[in-house]
């Protein structure tokens, strides 16, 4: 041992006259200094943490749908799963941190409730993207974007009026020749499950977008459990009827048809 630092020997990667630095790349600085707690309560901190962890997921989330539709339009299919596979690793974190908001007891949550309304999860621009981009656009829910910024709105109505994913699956299908029309849609979904030796790839891409859509219920499953476990059946700071409106929520699927199929398999 020469008594060195611990670390590679000799010359160490970066040394030579770098000007980046761990917190300057990352914008450090900036990033920690946007938990701004509303009250004295303890726990409040864990729930502005949470929550901007999950808005910079969504982020990302975007990131890759985008180009996972962007991949499936122009035919490359092999990229769309590459991508569709982190999209599913990601979403399983997002049901699994769910877990370390509920630590914090509902009387706890109680002790800075009243400061949030009428602030709520409705209010999330990027979540909403998620739904339209994926294939739920419903327009009513800009309604609840009032006090959102003109470039937030704009945001939105921007991706109700693009093509979702749904869209660019349908144009890989129609790229393979496969029609695609509302009356010939099933039997085309019919023929690419039974004849996988030909379809393989758009088979297991639909099993992909599938899996998006099953991940997206189950987190809606779990955020409502977590909301009957803080809230019970309070109505919620959005002004919604808080669970029951939740619950309604989870019946919802972004891809009806590759549900309905498995019926005429
Ligand atoms: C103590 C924890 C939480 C409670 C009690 C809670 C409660 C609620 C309630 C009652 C609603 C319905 C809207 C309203 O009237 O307020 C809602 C919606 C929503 N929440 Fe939460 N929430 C919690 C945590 C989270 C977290 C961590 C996220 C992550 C981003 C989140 C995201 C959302 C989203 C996206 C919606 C809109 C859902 C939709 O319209 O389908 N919530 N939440
Ligand atoms: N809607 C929740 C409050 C809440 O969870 C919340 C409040 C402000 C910003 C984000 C939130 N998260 C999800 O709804 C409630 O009714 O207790």
């Amino acid at each position: 041992m020469d008594g060195d630092a611990p670390g590679p020997p000799h010359r160490r990667f970066g040394e030579e006259g770098g000007r980046l630095s761990y917190g300057g790349y990352l914008r450090l600085p900036a990033l920690l200094a946007q938990q701004q707690p509303q009250s004295e309560a303890p726990d409040e901190l864990l729930f502005i943490t949470i929550h901007q962890v999950y808005e910079l997921w969504f982020k990302l989330l975007l990131h890759e749908l985008e180009k996972a539709r962007e991949v499936m339009f122009s035919g490359e299919l092999w990229q769309a799963r590459h991508l569709f596979q982190r999209v599913h690793a990601v979403e399983r974190v997002l049901i699994e941190q769910v877990e370390v908001l509920e630590t914090m007891t509902p009387q706890d949550f109680l002790e800075f409730r009243a400061k949030l309304a009428p602030a709520s999860g409705f209010q999330s621009v990027q979540f909403r993207e998620l739904e339209f981009l994926s294939g739920l656009k419903d327009e009513r829910y800009l309604g609840s974007f009032r006090h959102a910024g003109e470039a937030e709105l704009a945001r939105l109505r921007r991706r109700l009026d693009e093509p979702t994913l749904w869209d660019a699956y349908l144009a890989a299908l129609s790229q393979r020749g496969l029609p695609v029309s509302d009356d010939e849609i099933m039997d085309t979904l019919l023929a690419v499950a039974r004849d996988r030796g030909s379809y393989d790839d758009l088979w297991q891409l639909a099993e992909d977008l599938l899996t998006h859509d099953e991940t997206a219920a189950q987190w809606r499953m779990r955020h409502v459990q977590m909301v009957e476990r803080q809230i019970g059946t309070k109505s919620g700071t959005g002004g919604s009827t808080g669970a029951p409106y939740l619950r309604e929520r989870t019946r919802l699927h972004y891809f009806p048809l590759l549900w309905e199929l498995r019926a005429w398999l």
